[in-house]
């Protein structure tokens, strides 16, 4: 069987997003992904999924042509490839500033982020060639489904009015009534039994009337918040106060390792992050100082499934909690999700996911969830398979965009709504 690489094929789209608040604004209606295919002399193709703003695309090209004629069981040589891959510094900011709802913005996060979409090509490559699941590449799995959670959002009914978009059929929520209504239809869709508010849109005190609402309609449901890192200490404590009783853990409530072991220390609630442990390099302060209790790994700029699992054993050592965190993402994504979280033994958390919000993909089956659970596929690779038309249908939104949404902008996107609207500084509250 021959395993190298012959040919590697990006493909850019733009998939309809629904308009979703969180602190920095509104999402576009149509967000950047980038398709990654890997072919084999032998003729398999593995497929991945990863970012697709322009700064992914500079590195992913230039990375995608140094792979040819390398082995796609390499796995460990692509973090060695793509250090030879330049990164513009202007695109980097070394901060964790309030654009960066995924936390600090490194040159080596750019590169990982970017490496990740390869991985799991390579494994659902290697997968496909062999004839085994990717869960079986990494050891194999522990449980037959992945348990996720209902991720709501404030939302408008519409994107702005004049703006091209695809209709969507949640209907508004920006009130505790409309996210009780959006819980109960996740619910009702996908059997989902735990629920996260993306917060830090609204002020603190309908935040948590919303989780209230959430709290009374859903008695003994795991219930989560998560602002971005909208809050100061003091309303951070205020808020573990009132809701300390109802949730599983508050989400990155202040921005920062240091606000963060403050929030933990002066409150019994558990801590979760997306945004303050976001490399491995961020792990040392945050576990000394008793900063977070559990890290929501991204496959995506974590560097892939093999470095999340490498997470999952760090947090197991230091008695910290692991579950996973998402962005925007399609069904390549879940897949390799899912079959990560599978081998990860002490997952004790539903993981985030914004699948359903997508009401397109690239595959020819949409993955799908019961009882809140996506079931682990032992079909060799990851499962999936990709549709090429609707792929072409979603690369031509792409090619026919003007530029304005080739870069993910919520705040761009908001301003169409409200011209006046700059990124709140943080703490906003
Ligand atoms: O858990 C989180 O922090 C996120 O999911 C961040 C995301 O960027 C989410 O807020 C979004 O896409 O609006
Ligand atoms: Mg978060």
């Amino acid at each position: 069987m021959n395993l190298t690489i012959t040919d590697v094929r990006l493909t850019p789209i733009l998939v309809a997003d629904p308009p979703l608040l969180n602190t920095q604004g509104v999402h576009q209606p149509y967000t950047p992904r980038l398709i990654v295919e890997v072919e084999t002399a032998g003729g398999v193709v593995g497929v991945g999924e990863t970012y697709g703003d322009t700064k992914y695309l500079e590195l992913a090209r230039p990375f995608a042509q140094k792979l040819i004629g390398r082995q796609v069981g390499d796995l460990n040589g692509l973090f060695v490839v793509v250090e030879e891959v330049a990164v513009d510094r202007s695109r980097v900011s070394g901060q964790v500033d309030v654009g960066g709802l995924r936390g600090v913005q490194t040159a080596d996060k750019l590169r990982l982020s970017v490496v990740s979409g390869f991985e799991v090509a390579c494994l659902d490559a290697l997968g496909k060639a062999l004839g085994l699941p990717v869960h079986a590449l990494l050891g194999g799995k522990v449980r037959d489904a992945v348990e996720y959670s209902a991720y709501l959002f404030y939302k408008w009914a519409d994107h702005p009015e004049g703006v091209r978009a695809e209709k969507d059929d949640w209907g508004a929520a920006v009130d505790p009534a409309g996210v009780v209504e959006q819980a109960r239809r996740f619910k009702e869709r996908y059997g989902f039994t735990s629920f996260k508010l993306k917060g830090g849109v609204f002020p603190p005190e309908e935040e948590i009337a919303a989780v209230r609402a959430l709290a009374r309609a859903f008695p003994g449901h795991p219930l989560r918040l998560d602002p971005n890192g909208a809050w100061s200490v003091e309303t951070s404590l205020k808020v573990a106060r009132e809701l300390g009783e109802v949730l599983e853990y508050l989400e990155d409530p202040a921005l920062g390792t240091a606000a963060m072991a403050e929030v933990a220390a002066r409150s019994g609630v558990p801590l979760a992050t997306n945004m303050c442990v976001t490399t491995f390099a961020e792990i040392k302060e945050a576990f000394t100082k008793d900063a977070v209790q559990v890290v929501l790994s991204d496959h995506h700029y974590w560097g892939g499934l093999r470095n999340t699992q490498q997470l999952a054993a760090i947090c197991r050592a230091f008695g910290v909690g692991v579950s996973m965190h998402s962005n925007t993402h399609l069904g390549i994504s879940l897949a390799a999700m899912t079959h990560v979280a599978s081998t990860v033994p002490d997952l004790h958390h539903a993981c985030d996911s914004h699948y359903p919000w997508q009401s397109e993909d690239v595959l020819t089956e949409r993955l799908t969830f019961d009882d809140g659970k996506v079931t682990v596929s032992d079909a060799p690779g990851l499962g999936v398979d990709l549709d090429r038309d609707r792929l072409a249908v979603l690369h031509r939104r792409w090619l026919e965009d003007d530029g304005s949404l080739r870069e993910r902008d919520d705040a761009a996107a908001m301003r169409i709504a409200d011209p006046g609207w700059v990124t709140p500084t943080v703490p906003r509250w």
